[in-house]
């Protein structure tokens, strides 16, 4: 695990002495967009406009964030339109890779940078910007064209997704619809500070009380999510939006990881009537299992953090999930 630093390459865990033993999530840096023809501006360097073929999607399938990102070109149908790879589960000194191995075959998504053959996530990085300063993540949208990053950030990735290729494709889903979008800001924004990023305060925590200060509002969530969804379908209403397809990410991966690795171990999801049955419906959603690769997300967790699991043995459980 490390970051870059002036575009170097430095092996350091997340710092958490200047905040109390608290895990601080930084912002991601790359932030454009690409449009639809008629929305795009040409003359703006944040704008990237909307084509077959262009954009490449590098993805962890063990990742949360990515695999947001993973969903959306499954709903949108993206397929055919930008192509995807993925990195191999461990995340160790020199942080994602692109290295093959035998034991991590994915049958839908290889391991490696059909673009450019690095062995590492941080060149693409430095590609885009040499002096770059700051972790390397996941998902990662590259423009071929201009050789650079449009968007390191799972949010606006698949907002971007949602609509930017509607034209092309003509898949008019609408995860993000207008009139709901102010309800669906306001689960998201529960939802990601308590549960997405939730799960991580309390693994990544390394005192007892940052711990216990992320554990008790996320179980509040999970409990407010259980009796929500004991009216509703979805999250906001009757309908799919996005702010269900970011909270299975994290939902899929709690029972066999969370739940032990991070510590998040007051229930199971198993535990919540409610919640695993919407587990297991948005799992059993059309081209929606094909993104889920629980050896990815095991392997990955617990080989990777050697300061919360420094044995690297990954558990073989659990026996039951949603499915
Ligand atoms: N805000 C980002 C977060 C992405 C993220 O943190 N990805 C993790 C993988 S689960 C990562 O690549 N971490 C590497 C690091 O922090 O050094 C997003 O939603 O896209």
């Amino acid at each position: 695990m490390g970051l870059l630093i002036d575009g170097q390459w430095a092996d350091q865990w997340y710092d958490t002495k200047a905040s109390q033993g608290k895990f601080i999530r930084s912002e991601s840096a790359f932030r454009n967009w690409i449009y639809p023809e008629g929305e795009y501006d040409a003359h703006n360097p944040t704008h990237f406009p909307a084509q077959t073929g262009r954009y490449h999607l590098y993805v962890s399938l063990a990742c949360p964030w990515a695999h947001r990102a993973l969903i959306f070109i499954k709903l949108k149908q993206l397929e055919d339109i930008i192509s995807i790879s993925c990195v191999h589960p461990d995340m160790l000194e020199n942080g994602w890779e692109f290295k093959q191995d035998p034991d991590f075959i994915d049958p839908n998504i290889h391991i490696e940078d059909p673009l450019h053959q690095f062995d590492y996530a941080h060149q693409l990085y430095t590609k885009a910007n040499p002096d770059y300063s700051g972790r390397v993540t996941v998902p990662i949208l590259w423009d071929k064209e201009r050789s650079t990053i449009v968007s390191n950030e799972s949010s606006e990735i698949i907002r971007i997704f949602n609509r930017a290729f509607n034209d092309i494709t003509h898949n008019t889903l609408n995860f993000y619809p207008a009139e709901k979008a102010d309800q669906i800001d306001q689960i998201n924004d529960r939802i990601y500070n308590t549960l997405n990023n939730g799960v991580y305060k309390c693994g990544f925590a390394t005192t007892q009380q940052a711990y216990e200060e992320a554990l008790v509002p996320l179980f509040d969530t999970l409990d407010f999510l259980e009796e929500q969804l004991s009216t509703n379908s979805y999250l906001v209403g009757e309908e799919q939006t996005e702010a269900d397809w970011r909270l299975f990410t994290t939902l899929i991966r709690f029972d066999a990881v969370y739940f032990g690795h991070f510590k998040c171990n007051m229930k199971r999801i198993l535990d919540y009537p409610k919640l695993n049955a919407y587990l297991k419906r948005l799992y059993h959603w059309p081209n929606i299992a094909s993104t889920v690769n629980l050896q990815h997300i095991k392997r990955h967790y617990y080989f990777s953090h050697k300061n919360i699991n420094p044995t690297q043995v990954v558990p073989i459980g659990p026996a039951s999930l949603f499915v």
